[in-house]
C-alpha cells in the first residue's frame, strides 16, 4: 500500500501539464481578442478619420449641406477612442504615449472642426448674400460691375475648389474694388462683405488645410503595430511563463517524488530505528516508557508493564492518566517517594510489594516525556550486605587479608592485627611473605600457587610468624578472584590462628594414643606400632608380643579401692619401663593389663629374659596407702613369624598364652603353643555351636536334691543346665557358661532355665512335692536386663510364690559395689526371692558384702567339703564360713557331699542342707521324680541311712 503513492507522481505532473496547457490557452485567447478587438478599434477609427476628412472637405467647400454626418463620425471617434482608451495596455509606456498623441491630434482636429464649421458657415452665408448686394448694385448701377462679377466668380471659384488662382484672382479683384471709389454704401457694404469672405473663405481654406495635414492615421498605424508588438511580447510573456510553469512543475513534481522518496526513507529509517529502540527497549532491564507530546504512548517494555500491574490499559497508554495514578499511589503509600512537578525529575519510588525504583522522567524536544525506572531493591539489599560483610570483615574472628594481583597486600581487618600483631599501616603493600616462618620450602609455596592459579583455591595448614618472631601454626584459606576478562584481580586469604587448636588436638590425639593415667600408648597406638613393625622389610628378624595381666589386681581394687588400685598401676608401668629395652613399647592395654611389643629381637630367649624381669618387678612389694602390696602377673608371649603373621592373630595368640600362664598358676609367663590355637579353635567352635544349641533344642535342665541335714527330706532342688552337644555329647556348664556370659547368650538362656525350671517345679508342686527352686544367675544377666518383675511374673504365670525360688549368684557379682547390683539384688529380696550365695569361700569372701547385700543362704564350696575328712585347716574354715553365716543368720548349705563321712562333717558343723552325690547328682526332671519318690520310701521305711548310702 505505501508503495501505490508512487504512482501519484506522474498523475501529478499530468495534471500540472493540463492545468498549465488551459491557463496559456485561455490567457491566450484573451490577448487574441483584445488585440483583434483593438484592431477593430484602429479600422474603426482609420475610416472614421475618413469620413471626417472627407465631410470637412465637403463642408469647406459648400458641398456638404449640414454638419449631420460630420458630427456622427466625431462622435463615433470620440466613443471608439473611449473603447481604445478602456482596451489599451496601461502597463505598456509606448502605447501610452502613441494614445496620448493621438487623442492630441484627435483634440485638435476636433478645434479645427468647430473653426471650419463656423467659417464656413459664415463664408456660405457671405456667399450668398454678395450676389443680392451685387445684384442691388448692379441694379443702381454702380460702377465696377465686371470687377464685381469676377469678384464673385472667383470668390465661388475659390470656394468650391480653395485653388490659389483663385485666391489670387480674388484679390486682384477685391484690390480692383477697393479701388474703385466709394459710391455707394452698397458698395462700400459689398466692399466689406466681399473682403469678410474672402478672409473667412481664408481662414476656411486655412483651417481645413490644417485640418487635413494632421496626421492621425499613422498615429494609429504605429498604435496598431505597438498593439500587434505588444501582442506578440504577451504571448511570448505566456509562453515562457507557461514554460516555466512547466519546469516549475516538472521540478515541483520531482521535488514531491524526492520528498516522498525521502519520506519513505526516513518512515522506513524510522520504522527500523523504532524496532532498533523496541529491541533495545525491550531487552531494558529497566522499566521504560515514551510518550508522545500528546502524553500517548509511544513505546513501553515488559519491564514497565510489570512495573506497574496496577495501572489499567488506559492508565498505562496515557501519561496524565498515569502521573496521576503514581501521584494517587504514592500519596496512598504515605508518600515515603517524592513527586516533583517540574519538566524533569528524578524520584525513589516504592511499590506496592516493597521494591524501590529509582525513577528519572525527563521531557522530550517534542514535548512527550521519557520515563525509567529501575529497580534499585536489589541494590539496597546489596547496600545492606555490604553492610553487614563489612560488619563480618571488622568483627570476626578470622584474620582476612587481600593481597592484589601483584601480590600486595591492600586490606586486613582487625583480626588479621591482633593475631599476627601488625597493624595494617605496617603490611599495606608488603608482600605476604612478610609472614613467612621459613618453615615451608620452596615446593610448598609452589603448590601453593599453583592450587591458586589452576583451581582458584588453597586451604590448609601453614607455619607463619607473628611480628614478635613466634611462629604459630595457621589454617589458611585463600580464593584466588578473577574479573570478567578472568584474569587474576585479587587473592582472599582468610586465617585462623590454629595455636589452641593444635594444642587440643595434641591433647586429643595424645588422649586417643595414650592412656590417660600411666601415660603409656594404649592399644589403638600399640596397634598401629605393631602394625608398623610387622610391615618392616626386615629378614630374619624376630618379635615378640608379651600379654600381661596383673595377679591379684582385682582384690587391691575391692579392698583398697579404686584410687589404690590406679597408683598400683602407675607404679607397675613405671617398673616395666625400667625393665624394657629402649626399642620396646609398653601399652596399657585395659585395667589391668599390659602389653609389650619387642620389635628387635635376637631369640625367643631373649623374650623369655625380658619377661622373666617383668615378673621379678611385679613380684617386688608395691606401696599403697602405706602398706605393702604383694601381686604378681601372668605374662603370655607369642612370636612372630612363628605364632602369627598379623597383628590381630598375634595379639590373640599371646592373649591365649596369658591365660594359659593364668592357669598355669600366675605370676608366670607361658608361650603360644599350638595347642593353645586349637583350644582357641575349640572355643571358637563352641561359640557357634552354643549360638545354635538353643534354638536346636540342644539344652535340658537336669535338678539336684537339697536335703535337710537334719531330717534327711528333700527341701529343693537346685536346676542345673545342660547342654547335648550333637558331637561332643554332653558339655559341662563349666566350659559354655563362661562362653555363653562373654558372648551375651547368657541373658536367653538363664530366662530359657528359669522359664522351664519353674514349669517343672510348678508341676511338681500339683504332683504334691513341696520344693524349693535354686537357679543360677550369672551378674552378666543384669547387665542383659533381667528384671526381679519378670521373674515374679513368672513364678506368678505358674501359681508360685517369691518365696519358691532361690537365686544363686556368685561372689563375683556382689565384688562389683555398685549400687545398681544392690538395687538389683534388692529387687529380687524385697518381693520374697532368696538370694544364695554360690561357691562361697573361693572368692574374696568378706563379712562386709555380706551385711550389705540381702543373703540368705550361703553355699560351701565343695572345694572345703571335698577335704574336710583329711587332715588340713578345710575342717576349721568351714568351721569358720559355718560361724559367720550363723552370726548373720544366713542359712548354710554344704556342696559337694559326696560320703557319709563328709555328711556327718556338715552336719556336726551344723550345716542346714546338704548337696552333693552323696544323696544323687543332678538328675533330669523325670528321674528326679523317681528318686524322690524312692528316697521318700527309703525315709519312711527308715532305711535312710548315711552310712549305707556311702
Ligand atoms: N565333684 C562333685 N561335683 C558335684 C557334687 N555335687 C554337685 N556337684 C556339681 O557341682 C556344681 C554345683 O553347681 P554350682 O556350684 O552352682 O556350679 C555350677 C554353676 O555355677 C554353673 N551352672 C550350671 N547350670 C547353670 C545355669 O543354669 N546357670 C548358670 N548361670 N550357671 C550354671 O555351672 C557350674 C557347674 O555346674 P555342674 O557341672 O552341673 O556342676 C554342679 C554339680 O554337678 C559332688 O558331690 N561332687
Amino acid at each position: 500500500m505505501r508503495r501505490h503513492w508512487i504512482w501519484l507522481i506522474p498523475l501529478l505532473f499530468l495534471a500540472g501539464l493540463l492545468l498549465i496547457a488551459l491557463l496559456f490557452q485561455q490567457n491566450r485567447s484573451v490577448y487574441q481578442q483584445q488585440y483583434q478587438f483593438a484592431v477593430q478599434l484602429f479600422n474603426q477609427l482609420r475610416e472614421l478619420d475618413a469620413v471626417s476628412d472627407r465631410e470637412i472637405v465637403q463642408i469647406a467647400h459648400a458641398r456638404g449641406r449640414n454638419y449631420d454626418h460630420l458630427a456622427q463620425a466625431r462622435q463615433q471617434i470620440y466613443l471608439a477612442q473611449q473603447a481604445l482608451e478602456q482596451w489599451a495596455e496601461l502597463d505598456d509606456p509606448v502605447t501610452q504615449t502613441l494614445l496620448s498623441s493621438y487623442f492630441t491630434l484627435q483634440e485638435h482636429k476636433e478645434a479645427l472642426v468647430l473653426d471650419i464649421q463656423h467659417y464656413a458657415a459664415l463664408s456660405r452665408n457671405g456667399l450668398l448674400y454678395l450676389p443680392q448686394l451685387n445684384a442691388e448694385l448692379s441694379a443702381q448701377g454702380v460702377i465696377g460691375e465686371a470687377q464685381r462679377y469676377q469678384l464673385l466668380s472667383a470668390l465661388y471659384r475659390f470656394h468650391l475648389f480653395g485653388d490659389l488662382a483663385s485666391l489670387h484672382e480674388v484679390q486682384r479683384h477685391l484690390a480692383d474694388l477697393q479701388a474703385l471709389p466709394v459710391t455707394s454704401a452698397a458698395l462700400a457694404d459689398f466692399k466689406h462683405h466681399a473682403e469678410r469672405n474672402l478672409s473667412h473663405l481664408a481662414r476656411l481654406s486655412q483651417d481645413v488645410q490644417a485640418y487635413l495635414l494632421i496626421e492621425s492615421r499613422p498615429v494609429l498605424d504605429a498604435l496598431e503595430q505597438q498593439k500587434q508588438i505588444y501582442y506578440a511580447e504577451r504571448v511570448a510573456l505566456l509562453e515562457r511563463r507557461a514554460r516555466i510553469m512547466v519546469g516549475l512543475t516538472l521540478l515541483l513534481v520531482l521535488g514531491l517524488a524526492l520528498a516522498g522518496y525521502r519520506w519513505q526513507l526516513s518512515s522506513q529509517q524510522s520504522r527500523l530505528a523504532r524496532q532498533r529502540l523496541e529491541t533495545a527497549v525491550s531487552g531494558l532491564s529497566e522499566a521504560f516508557a515514551l510518550f508522545d507530546g500528546q502524553g500517548r504512548l509511544v513505546l513501553c517494555n515488559q519491564a514497565w508493564q510489570r512495573t506497574y500491574p496496577w495501572m489499567n490499559e488506559q492508565e498505562r497508554r496515557d501519561w496524565s492518566r498515569c502521573y496521576a495514578s503514581l501521584q494517587r499511589y504514592l500519596k496512598a503509600s504515605g508518600c515515603r517517594a517524592y513527586l516533583k512537578p517540574q519538566e524533569v525529575h528524578q524520584f525513589l519510588e516504592e511499590t506496592y510489594d516493597g521494591r524501590w525504583l529509582q525513577a528519572s522522567d525527563s521531557g522530550t524536544p517534542e514535548g512527550g516525556r521519557v520515563c525509567v525506572r529501575t529497580d534499585i531493591s536489589g541494590i539496597q539489599q546489596s547496600r545492606q550486605e555490604l553492610r553487614t560483610v563489612a560488619a563480618v570483615f571488622e568483627n570476626c574472628n578470622e584474620a582476612i587479608m587481600v593481597v592484589d594481583a601483584a601480590v600486595r597486600i591492600t586490606l586486613v581487618n582487625p583480626a588479621f592485627e591482633r593475631i599476627t600483631g601488625y597493624a595494617a599501616a605496617e603490611v599495606l603493600g608488603q608482600n605476604p611473605h612478610l609472614l613467612a616462618s621459613g618453615r615451608h620450602d620452596r615446593a610448598f609455596y609452589r603448590q601453593l600457587w599453583l592450587a591458586l592459579l589452576e583451581d582458584g583455591q588453597w586451604s590448609g595448614e601453614i607455619w607463619n610468624r607473628r611480628r614478635n618472631g613466634e611462629i604459630y601454626p595457621q589454617h589458611l584459606s585463600i580464593t584466588t578472584l578473577r574479573n570478567a576478562a578472568d584474569q587474576v584481580h585479587e587473592y582472599v586469604a582468610v586465617f585462623t590462628d590454629i595455636t589452641q587448636h593444635k594444642k587440643h588436638e595434641e591433647q586429643i590425639k595424645r588422649q586417643a594414643y595414650y592412656d590417660a593415667l600411666t601415660q603409656l600408648p594404649n592399644r589403638i597406638l600399640l596397634i598401629d606400632r605393631l602394625e608398623q613393625a610387622l610391615a618392616q622389610p626386615q629378614r630374619h628378624r624376630l618379635l615378640a608380643l608379651c600379654f600381661i595381666d596383673l595377679d591379684r589386681f582385682k582384690n587391691v581394687n575391692d579392698t583398697l579401692g579404686h584410687e589404690a588400685g590406679d597408683q598400683l598401676l602407675v607404679q607397675v608401668a613405671a617398673r616395666f619401663t625400667a625393665c624394657l629395652p629402649a626399642s620396646a613399647t609398653l601399652a596399657r592395654f585395659g585395667g589391668d593389663e599390659y602389653v609389650v611389643l619387642l620389635p628387635e629381637l635376637h631369640s625367643a630367649q631373649e623374650a623369655t629374659l625380658i619377661a622373666e624381669q617383668m615378673i621379678a618387678c611385679a613380684s617386688e612389694p608395691f606401696v599403697l596407702a602405706e602398706r605393702d602390696i604383694q601381686i604378681g602377673c601372668s605374662i603370655g608371649i607369642a612370636l612372630y613369624p612363628n605364632d602369627a603373621q598379623d597383628a590381630d592373630s598375634l595379639m590373640r595368640n599371646a592373649d591365649l598364652a596369658m591365660y594359659q600362664a593364668k592357669q598355669a598358676g600366675r605370676n608366670c609367663l607361658r608361650f603360644f603353643t599350638q595347642r593353645l590355637q586349637r583350644e582357641a579353635d575349640y572355643l571358637m567352635q563352641l561359640e557357634q555351636d552354643l549360638r545354635l544349641a538353643l534354638a536346636a533344642g540342644q539344652f535340658s535342665v537336669h535338678y539336684q536334691p537339697q536335703i535337710s541335714s537334719h531330717t534327711g527330706r528333700v527341701e529343693g532342688v537346685e536346676a542345673l543346665l545342660r547342654w547335648q552337644h550333637p558331637q561332643r555329647g554332653w558339655i559341662s556348664p563349666v566350659d559354655f557358661i563362661g562362653l555363653a556370659e562373654d558372648t551375651g547368650l547368657i541373658g536367653e538362656l538363664g530366662w530359657w532355665v528359669l522359664e522351664q525350671s519353674v514349669r517343672d517345679l510348678a508341676r511338681w508342686r500339683q504332683q504334691g512335692h513341696a520344693l524349693r527352686l535354686a537357679v543360677n544367675v550369672s551378674g552378666r544377666q543384669k547387665q542383659l536386663g533381667l528384671q526381679a518383675a519378670s521373674v515374679l511374673a513368672l513364678l506368678a504365670r505358674h501359681g508360685l510364690e517369691a518365696s519358691d525360688l532361690v537365686i544363686e549368684i556368685t561372689e563375683s557379682l556382689l565384688m562389683e559395689r555398685d549400687d545398681d547390683t544392690q538395687a538389683w539384688l534388692e529387687a529380687f529380696t524385697t518381693q520374697g526371692i532368696r538370694l544364695a550365695i554360690d561357691d562361697f569361700g573361693t572368692g574374696y569372701s568378706s563379712l562386709s558384702y555380706l551385711k550389705r547385700f540381702p543373703i540368705s543362704v550361703l553355699k560351701i564350696d565343695r572345694e572345703f567339703i571335698r577335704d574336710l575328712g583329711e587332715a588340713g585347716e578345710a575342717q576349721s574354715l568351714v568351721e569358720a564360713i559355718v560361724a559367720l553365716g550363723r552370726s548373720l543368720g544366713l542359712k548354710l548349705v554344704a556342696e559337694g557331699v559326696e560320703t557319709a563321712t563328709q555328711l556327718s562333717r556338715v552336719q556336726a558343723l551344723g550345716c542346714d542342707q546338704v548337696q552333693g552325690y552323696y544323696y544323687a547328682r543332678p538328675l533330669p526332671a523325670d528321674e528326679l521324680l523317681f528318686w524322690m519318690t524312692r528316697h521318700q520310701q527309703d525315709i519312711q521305711a527308715g532305711l535312710y541311712s548315711p552310712d549305707e548310702k556311702d
